[in-house]
């Protein structure tokens, strides 16, 4: 299901040609809502017209934007303009890990800068994160970052004016997002879970048009699943297997942290993201 508006559901089947739906009232009995990126089963009621009679188990469900069925996190920072936030980056790596969700980091406008790819490269060389560098104006790195998002259902993330919709655009000249749009982004803005849909891109290619991971809440994350939320940490080993990484003494973490192995900066975000979570748990 690629769009979810005014209690209709728009769903694409394997034959490619799509349906407008109701769910079947049953769904609404047992508080089965379909959401965008739902695998579902459908009757038709005629060529265009269908009723939804199933939601397929999810492989994930984010919230806020709602969306389910995510391969993969496209976190883009800009080279310049806006300036990069890692903080934003490392949480959403965090976030995407909490859900078992494939991270790409994609540098943007490095028609600008080219330096920060290096620098981003180093910041994760002991991750699995793979960083590749595009524009949107010389198109360098745009085939690399075709390959990366075929076949799969990605969702775009990052500040405002890193070049979400440019990308868009650069990829699928028939979506034609209009950048700065101000409407798109009112309308985004207001209605972020209604309006959330998946854009083909290319072929069984899916971007999650949304800007809501740009904002998201920290409620999702437990604090003891923070540390295995940056992977590499788990490269090292600590005395103990609960070991926060904060304080303790023959912790593998803070010893890679000292030699550099582990990005400071890096570290620094993981002990800021402990400090929020506790936070917002304090809070309730
Ligand atoms: N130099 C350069 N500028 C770019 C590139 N990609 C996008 N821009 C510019 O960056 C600005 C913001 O681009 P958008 O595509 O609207 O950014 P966005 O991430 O969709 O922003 P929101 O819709 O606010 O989330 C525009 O002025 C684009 O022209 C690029 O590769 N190189
Ligand atoms: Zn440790």
């Amino acid at each position: 299901m690629y769009k979810a508006l005014s209690g209709f559901y728009y769903v694409k089947a394997e034959n490619n040609s799509c349906f407008q739906c109701k769910a079947r009232g049953k769904l609404k009995k047992e508080k089965i809502k379909p959401f965008v990126g739902d695998k579902v089963e459908i009757s038709t009621i005629s060529t265009t017209e269908g009723v939804i009679e199933e939601v397929l188990p999810r492989k994930n469900l984010f919230h806020r934007p709602t969306v389910s069925n995510i391969d993969q996190l496209v976190i883009m920072i800009a080279s310049e303009q806006p300036k990069p936030d890692f903080l934003l980056v490392d949480t959403l790596l965090a976030l995407a890990e909490s859900h078992q969700v494939e991270s790409l980091i994609c540098v943007t406008k490095v028609d600008l800068n080219n330096d920060i790819v290096d620098f981003v490269k180093s910041r994760f060389s002991n991750s699995k994160y793979p960083v590749l560098g595009i524009s949107n104006k010389s198109l360098v790195g745009i085939e690399n970052l075709r390959k990366y998002l075929s076949g799969k259902i990605s969702c775009l993330s990052g500040q405002s004016g890193v070049g979400k919709s440019s990308l868009i655009n650069t990829i699928n000249k028939d979506v034609n997002f209009k950048v700065g749009d101000i409407s798109r982004k009112i309308k985004r803005g207001k209605h972020t879970t209604t309006h959330s849909s998946l854009v083909e891109i290319f072929d069984n290619s899916f971007i999650v048009d949304t800007p809501g991971f740009s904002n998201i809440s920290l409620e999702q994350i437990d604090i003891q699943d923070l540390p295995r939320l940056f992977n590499e940490f788990e490269l090292y080993s600590c005395k103990f297997s609960t070991c926060s990484h904060t304080e303790e003494n023959n912790c593998g973490v803070i010893e890679a942290v000292k030699t550099g192995d582990i990005h400071l900066q890096r570290y620094n975000n993981y002990l800021m993201l402990r400090k929020k979570i506790k936070q917002i748990k304090e809070r309730y």
